[in-house]
C-alpha cells in the first residue's frame, strides 16, 4: 500500500500579502478521503465542487465528512459553516468554525439565509466584474458547508415550513454555490427520494455511497442506473467499515476505504488549526 503524505501548500496570496504560516493547506487542493483497492491515495476536489455522502447507519459517513472537514480545518483561506443534527460528530471543529449550528433548525435556517445573502452578493460582484466565478484573488473567502444528517433538519425537526425552507435553501446553495465559491458537503443516513431527490442529487459532483440496504438507496447516491452496471453499495459487506463507492463527476463509481482519524488525531488537528487561523 503506498502512504499518503498531504502536500503541505502555501495558500495562494495576492502579491504583496504576507506569506501564508508554514504547514497550512489550501482549500483549493484536493483533501485525501483514503485508499483505493490498489493501495493508491484518494483525494477529492473540494473548491468549485459539491460531495454528497449517504449510506446506512454506522457505516462510515460521518468519519469521511471529518477527512474532508479536515482538510479545510486546515485549509487558512476558507471559513467553515457547520451545521451538525448528531451535534456530536462536527462538534470538535466548532473552535475553528465561523459558524457551528447543532441540532437546532431555526438557528439553522438563520445560518443557511445569511450564506444564501452572501451568495447572491458574490454573484452581484461576478455580473459587476464580467465574470464566472470567485477566485482567490477576489478577496471572498471560500467557505465550507458541511451537513451532517440532511434528514433530521428535512424531515424530523421542525415544522413542515421550516424543513421545506431548508431543504429550498441547501438546493440553492447546492445549485449556485460552487461559483460563488461555496462548497457545500452533505451527508444521509436515509438514501431516499424523499430526502436526496434525483434533481438535487445530480447537483452533486461527487457522490460516496457507503453500504446500503438496496439497489435503488446505492443509486439514489450514486445515481440512477449505477447499481444495474454492478457498481451497488449494497454488496458491501456489513464487517467492511469505511468502504465506499466513490463517484467523481464523468468517471465511474471506484471502491475505496476512508482514512479513520481518531478522536485524538482530531484534537490535535484541530489545535493545529486554531494556530495556523491565529498565525495567518
Ligand atoms: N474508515 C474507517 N476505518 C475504521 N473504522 C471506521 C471507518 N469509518 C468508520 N469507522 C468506524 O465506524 C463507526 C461509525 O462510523 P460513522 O460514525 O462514520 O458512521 P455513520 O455512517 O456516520 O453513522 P450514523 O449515520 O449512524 O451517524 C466509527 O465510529 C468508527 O469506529
Amino acid at each position: 500500500m503506498s502512504s499518503f503524505k498531504p502536500k503541505q501548500v502555501f495558500p495562494r496570496r495576492k502579491p504583496g500579502a504576507t506569506p501564508a504560516p508554514k504547514g497550512a493547506l489550501s482549500i483549493y487542493d484536493p483533501a485525501y478521503l483514503g485508499l483505493d483497492t490498489r493501495g493508491h491515495a484518494v483525494t477529492v476536489p473540494l473548491m468549485y465542487r459539491n460531495i454528497l455522502l449517504g449510506g446506512e447507519p454506522g457505516s462510515g459517513k460521518s468519519v469521511a465528512l471529518g477527512n474532508i472537514v479536515s482538510h479545510a480545518a486546515l485549509s487558512i483561506d476558507v471559513d467553515l459553516v457547520l451545521i451538525d443534527g448528531k451535534l456530536v460528530e462536527l462538534l470538535p471543529y466548532a473552535p475553528i468554525a465561523k459558524q457551528f449550528v447543532g441540532n437546532h433548525i431555526t438557528i439553522a435556517l438563520r445560518v443557511l439565509r445569511e450564506l444564501q445573502a452572501e451568495m447572491d452578493r458574490r454573484y452581484l460582484h461576478l455580473a459587476q466584474t464580467g465574470r464566472k466565478k470567485i477566485t482567490d484573488q477576489d478577496g471572498f473567502r471560500a467557505t465550507l458547508l458541511a451537513i451532517d444528517e440532511l434528514a433530521y433538519f428535512t424531515v424530523t425537526v421542525g415544522t413542515p415550513q421550516q424543513q421545506d425552507e431548508f431543504k429550498t435553501l441547501v438546493r440553492d446553495l447546492v445549485a449556485r454555490g460552487r461559483a460563488a465559491g461555496i462548497i457545500v458537503v452533505a451527508a444521509t443516513q436515509r438514501p431516499s427520494a424523499d430526502i436526496v431527490p434525483t434533481s438535487l442529487r445530480d447537483l452533486f459532483s461527487y457522490r460516496l455511497a457507503f453500504r446500503c440496504t438496496t439497489d435503488s438507496s446505492s443509486d439514489i447516491i450514486l445515481g440512477t442506473g449505477w447499481a444495474k452496471e454492478g457498481y451497488s453499495a449494497k454488496d458491501i459487506s456489513p464487517d467492511t467499515i469505511g468502504i465506499g463507492l466513490l463517484l467523481a463527476e464523468g468517471g465511474i463509481p471506484r471502491r475505496i476505504k476512508t482514512a479513520f482519524l481518531t478522536d485524538h488525531h482530531v484534537t490535535r488537528l484541530v489545535r493545529r488549526a486554531v494556530h495556523l487561523r491565529r498565525a495567518a
